[in-house]
Order: C-alpha cells, then sequence, then structure tokens
C-alpha cells in the first residue's frame, strides 16, 4: 500500500469531479482512494475508470461518504451547497481535509463550516487558480488607488449549465475591490438590474452575469470613469487549472492545523 495521501472525489460524475479524478490519478503525489455520488445515482456500484468511459481504476463509486472519507486524507468537493454541508461534518469527522470549490453558499452555509474547522482543515475558494488569486490581489491595490470617480463592475462569462451568480469568483473580485475601498461588499454591492433601476450609485460595485455555451469561465474587472477605462481580466481556457488548484491545496492541507484557510494561503501570496 502506497504512503501517498488518499484523496476521495465527491460528485464524481459531475464535469468538475472527472476532472479531479483524472489529475489525482495522474499525479505522482496522491492516490486516489474513492469516489462518491448520491443515493440512487447509475454511477454507484461502477468502477469509477470505467464509468468516465475509460479504463478501470480499482475505484468503485459509493454513495456512502463517510465510509469513503474515513479511508482518506483529503476530500476534494465540487459539488452543491447543501452536498457540501453534510460533506463537511463527515470529514471533520474523519479528520481529512476538505477541499470546498463549490460555489453558490451562501453567508449562513459558510456560518455553519465554522465548527467543522475546529477538528479538519478546510481549503475553500470560488477558484482555486492562481490566475485569479493573485488577480484578487491586483484588484484590490487598483481599487486602493483609485476613488468613486471610477466605477467598479465584475463582469463574468460562464457556460450555459452553470446554476449560481455571480461566480464565486466575482464575489471573491468584488470583496477584494471592497477591502481595497475600505468598504463591505453587502453595503455596496449591486447584483441584478433589470427594468428603470435609476442611475449608477457612486461607490457600488457592480455584477454582471454572462450565461452561454461551453465558456469555462472569464471575470474582468472594470475601473470606468469618465475619459478612461482600466478593465483587469482572467480567462480561463482548461478546467484542469481548478482541479490542479485543489489537489495543491489537498496536499498542503496535509501540514496544517485545523482551520479554515484559502488558495491565497495554499499559494503563499
Ligand atoms: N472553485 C473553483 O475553482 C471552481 C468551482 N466550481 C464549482 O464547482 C461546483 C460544481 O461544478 P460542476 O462540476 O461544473 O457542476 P456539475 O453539475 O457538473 O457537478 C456537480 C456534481 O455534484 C454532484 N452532487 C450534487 N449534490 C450531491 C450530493 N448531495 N451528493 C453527491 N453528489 C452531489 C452532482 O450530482 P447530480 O448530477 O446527481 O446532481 C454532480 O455530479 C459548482 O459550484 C461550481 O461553481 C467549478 C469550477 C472551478
Ligand atoms: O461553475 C463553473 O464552471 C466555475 N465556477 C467557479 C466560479 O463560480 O467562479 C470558478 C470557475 O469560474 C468555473
Amino acid at each position: 500500500m502506497s504512503d501517498l495521501p488518499g484523496i476521495v472525489v465527491t460528485g464524481a460524475s459531475g464535469r468538475m469531479g472527472q476532472m479531479l479524478i483524472k489529475t489525482v490519478v495522474e499525479s505522482d503525489k496522491a492516490r486516489l482512494v474513492g469516489a462518491v455520488e448520491r443515493e440512487g445515482h447509475d454511477w454507484v456500484g461502477r468502477d469509477v475508470g470505467e464509468a468516465m468511459g475509460s479504463v478501470a481504476l480499482g475505484v468503485t463509486v459509493t454513495d456512502e461518504p463517510l465510509e469513503a472519507f474515513s479511508k482518506a486524507q483529503a476530500v476534494i468537493d465540487f459539488t452543491a451547497p447543501a452536498a457540501t454541508l453534510q460533506f463537511a461534518k463527515l470529514a471533520a469527522q474523519a479528520r481529512a481535509v476538505h477541499v470546498i470549490g463549490t460555489t453558490g453558499m451562501s453567508d449562513e452555509d459558510i456560518a455553519q463550516l465554522e465548527p467543522c474547522g475546529r477538528h479538519a482543515v478546510i481549503v475553500r475558494a470560488g477558484n482555486m487558480s492562481l490566475g485569479v488569486n493573485l488577480l484578487t490581489l491586483l484588484t484590490q491595490k487598483v481599487a486602493a488607488a483609485l476613488d468613486e470617480d471610477f466605477d467598479i463592475e465584475v463582469i463574468e462569462y460562464h457556460h450555459r449549465h452553470k446554476v449560481d451568480a455571480p461566480s464565486g469568483t466575482a464575489l471573491m473580485l468584488g470583496e477584494a475591490a471592497a477591502a481595497g475601498r475600505g468598504v463591505a461588499l453587502n453595503d455596496v454591492a449591486d447584483r441584478g438590474r433589470d427594468g428603470i433601476t435609476g442611475a449608477r450609485k457612486r461607490g457600488d460595485i457592480g455584477f454582471t452575469a454572462i450565461r452561454g455555451g461551453d465558456i469555462i469561465g472569464e471575470h474582468d474587472v472594470m475601473f470606468a470613469a469618465d475619459g478612461e477605462q482600466i478593465v483587469l481580466r482572467h480567462k480561463a481556457t482548461d478546467r484542469s487549472l481548478f482541479a490542479k488548484g485543489a489537489l495543491k491545496a489537498a496536499l498542503w492541507g496535509q501540514d496544517q492545523k485545523p482551520g479554515e484557510y484559502d488558495m491565497l494561503d495554499v499559494l503563499g501570496l
């Protein structure tokens, strides 16, 4: 038996689930020890490699997360808010590092992670890429340098299947812009315009969500003043970017004390 950290992937059949399984299997720093799907899913009981239409990997998809987590050092979870809250409790019980990529979690959902972080390491980020995490720091710096003559708008572009808006990344960028301005995002966020909205309020941070086709994930932070605009931009062209970041977080988490962390901690930014 290898002593490489064992990883369980939840939401195994999903876009990110499949990418994560491929990334873990191809890594020489970790091994895949479990794949979880919800009860009743037609992948349950099948070899996960075969279910993905490839070679057998010797890992059977299960609908019993606690049993899978108990055999693992880390759980990588890109699913949905309700599932992630359930997995957080089980990962804490199993003392496994819980890497959370799931977006669309409310403030109340996030608060529920706190007791879990007392027992296990949690790394959560709306975007696991180096580029976006660096962009949050640039956004904060530009927002701090400019005054409210510059309107800030975060524009995000995603595929037609995405179910949450604004994206987790857009909210990270909005938080960074608000921090640069020394304000709370909740006090200035303008999330959804329709009808007679009135003119833009000075100091607001706006969000625009585009959905279409197979766009993997693109984010612009626009600073628009009279006579000039600055646009900071990140474009993801491959989902493996997020999966590699998540695996890095799972490995980094092995050496940390229980608590809640983000990708800036993992990347040392
Ligand atoms: N942080 C980051 O870097 C990134 C985050 N994401 C986020 O990851 C999440 C997943 O995205 P994506 O893979 O595109 O979505 P998909 O819909 O393709 O996959 C989600 C998977 O989670 C499964 N799932 C949902 N609920 C449960 C449950 N209770 N138990 C077990 N499995 C469950 C779904 O199963 P079923 O089909 O049966 O519902 C599905 O297999 C989203 O929140 C997305 O925003 C995505 C990319 C990068
Ligand atoms: O749902 C997606 O696909 C993505 N979700 C994340 C988000 O909400 O920001 C990250 C990435 O943009 C892809």
